[in-house]
């Protein structure tokens, strides 16, 4: 089982990065949550804050552990971990990838996303949909009182 880190990215204003995979690596063309594989003796945080400086040059700050995704793939099998993270500094330069995008949450579900990272974008719609679940439960409380 390969280990890999995926950073959902959030800036100022609550919107998610998302990166789209280049021509020639596995997953060519699907839309990811950037990050990589964990070297030896390596946090996952301390992993995906490397991937991202890597990848992309900007640098975050690994806030909490959201969930893991593990996928069979037909060469390899992979443990997607997913961490929430600001986005602290630098400008984007796309190395791994051929576009980037800053996304609302709400509109993760119309990017066709790598098979792993399916779970992680439903439960991110899905935590979104609480609130709201919460405001109406609040106000039937109050009508049955
Ligand atoms: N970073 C990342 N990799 C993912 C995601 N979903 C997913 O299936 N993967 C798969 O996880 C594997 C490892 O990720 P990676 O290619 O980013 O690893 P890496 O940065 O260390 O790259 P490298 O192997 O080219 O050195 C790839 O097969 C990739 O397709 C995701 O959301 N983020
Ligand atoms: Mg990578």
């Amino acid at each position: 089982m390969i280990e890999v880190t995926a950073g959902i990215i959030q800036n100022a204003s609550k919107k998610v990065l998302i990166t789209r995979r280049k021509a020639g690596k596995h997953l060519a063309g699907f839309w990811e949550f950037p990050g990589g594989k964990i070297e030896a003796d390596e946090t996952p945080e301390v992993c995906l804050a490397r991937e991202i400086m890597e990848e992309l040059n900007i640098g975050i700050s690994v806030r909490s552990h959201f969930m893991d995704s593990t996928y069979d793939y037909d060469t390899k099998s992979i443990c997607l971990k997913g961490y929430l993270a600001d986005y602290l500094e630098g400008d984007i330069i796309l190395t791994d990838h051929d576009q980037y995008k800053w996304v609302a949450q709400s509109e993760l579900s119309k990017y066709e996303f790598a098979p792993a990272d399916i779970p992680i974008v439903k439960k991110l719609m899905h935590d979104l949909e609480l609130p709201r679940d919460i405001k109406k439960l609040k106000s039937l409380a109050k009508e049955l009182l």
